[in-house]
C-alpha cells in the first residue's frame, strides 16, 4: 500500500474532514496519531477503527493546537512511539467570526505552531526522514467570503505560509514537501448553525447560503482523496489543490 511503514499526525483527526483523513490514510496503509480536543469523539473513533485496523496503527493524544507545550509533547510522543514523522496533516480549524481571535489562533497560528514543531522532527539537516505536510485551508484562503472576513484571512495566511515554506524547505534541502488542500463546502459539524458562527456578519447568511447552494456540498471523503493525492505526489510541492463538488483544480498562482 501507498503509506506503508509511514507515520502521520493529523489534527482535528476525530471529526469531519479530519476523521476522513485519518481513515484514508489509515486505508492506505500508514500509522495514525491523531490530535483533537474532543476526547469522547476521538475515542468513539479509535473504538471503531481499532475494529478494522487493529490497534498498533492508530494513537489519539489529546491536544489543542494553541498550545506549544501540548503539541510539542504529542509530537514526541509520536516520536517515541512509532519512531518519527513523515506526514502532518494541520487539519484543525473553527469558523467563529464573533470569536475572531481564537479562530486565528487555530487556524492559523496552530497551523505555524504545528509545522514549526513537526520541521524538528522532520527535517532532514537535524536528524529526520523528511516527508510532507498538508495544510487544510480552504477555497476561503483563495478568495473572500463576505460573511466571514476573519476566517478568510486565516485562511489565506494558510495558503501563503504553506507555498513559502515549500520554497523555504525546497531553497533548504529540508526535504519537507509543503501542500494545501482549499475545499469548498464540505458537510460537516463545521457548517452547522452558521448564524450564530458569523457573528456581526451574521445578516449575509443568505449570500452565503446561496453560495453554498450554487456549489453544492463536498463529502469528508472526497476532501480525504486530494490530501491522499498531495501525500503521495512527491512532484507536489508549493501545490494548492482546490476541491468543489463538480471535481478538483491545481490553483495557478501568478509569477512575481
Ligand atoms: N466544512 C467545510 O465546509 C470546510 C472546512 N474546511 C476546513 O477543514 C478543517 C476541518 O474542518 P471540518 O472537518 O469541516 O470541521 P469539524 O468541526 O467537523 O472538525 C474539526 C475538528 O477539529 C477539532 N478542533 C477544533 N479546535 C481544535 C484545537 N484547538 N486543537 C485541536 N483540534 C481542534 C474539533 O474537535 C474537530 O474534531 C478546518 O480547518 C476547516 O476550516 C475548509 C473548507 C471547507
Ligand atoms: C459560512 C460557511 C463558511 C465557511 C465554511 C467552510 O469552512 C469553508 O471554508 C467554505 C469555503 C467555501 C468557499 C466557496 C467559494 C469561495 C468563492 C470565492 O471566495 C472565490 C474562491 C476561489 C477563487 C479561486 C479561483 O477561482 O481561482
Amino acid at each position: 500500500m501507498a503509506l506503508s511503514g509511514k507515520v502521520a499526525v493529523v489534527t482535528g483527526g476525530a471529526m469531519g474532514i479530519g476523521r476522513a483523513i485519518t481513515e484514508t490514510l489509515l486505508q492506505s496503509g500508514a500509522t495514525v496519531v491523531l490530535l483533537d480536543v474532543n476526547e469522547s469523539a476521538a475515542k468513539s473513533l479509535l473504538d471503531d477503527l481499532h475494529k478494522v485496523y487493529g490497534r498498533d496503527r492508530t494513537l489519539f493524544l489529546s491536544c489543542t493546537v494553541e498550545s506549544e507545550e501540548q503539541v510539542k509533547a504529542a509530537l514526541q510522543k509520536t516520536v517515541d512511539t512509532f519512531g518519527g514523522i513523515d506526514i502532518l496533516c494541520n487539519n484543525a480549524g473553527i469558523l467563529n467570526e464573533g470569536e475572531w481571535e481564537k479562530t486565528v489562533s487555530i487556524n492559523l497560528l496552530g497551523v505555524i505552531r504545528g509545522t514549526y514543531v513537526a520541521l524538528q522532527h522532520m527535517n532532514k539537516l537535524t536528524g529526520g526522514r523528511g516527508g510532507v505536510v498538508i495544510n487544510t485551508a480552504s477555497m476561503a484562503g483563495l478568495g473572500p467570503l463576505l460573511s466571514c472576513p476573519v476566517y478568510t484571512a486565516s485562511k489565506h495566511g494558510v495558503v501563503g505560509f504553506t507555498r513559502a515554506m515549500a520554497a523555504a524547505s525546497k531553497a533548504s534541502d529540508y526535504g519537507i514537501r509543503f501542500n494545501a488542500v482549499c475545499p469548498g463546502f464540505v458537510q460537516t459539524d463545521l457548517i452547522s448553525n452558521t448564524k450564530l458562527k458569523l457573528g456581526q456578519f451574521s445578516h449575509l447568511e443568505d449570500a452565503t447560503n446561496q453560495l453554498m447552494a450554487e456549489m453544492r456540498m463536498l463529502a469528508p471523503s472526497e476532501v480525504a482523496a486530494c490530501v491522499l493525492e498531495l501525500a503521495t505526489d512527491e512532484t507536489k510541492n508549493g501545490e494548492a489543490l482546490m476541491v468543489f463538488a463538480q471535481g478538483k483544480q491545481y490553483v495557478t498562482f501568478p509569477t512575481l
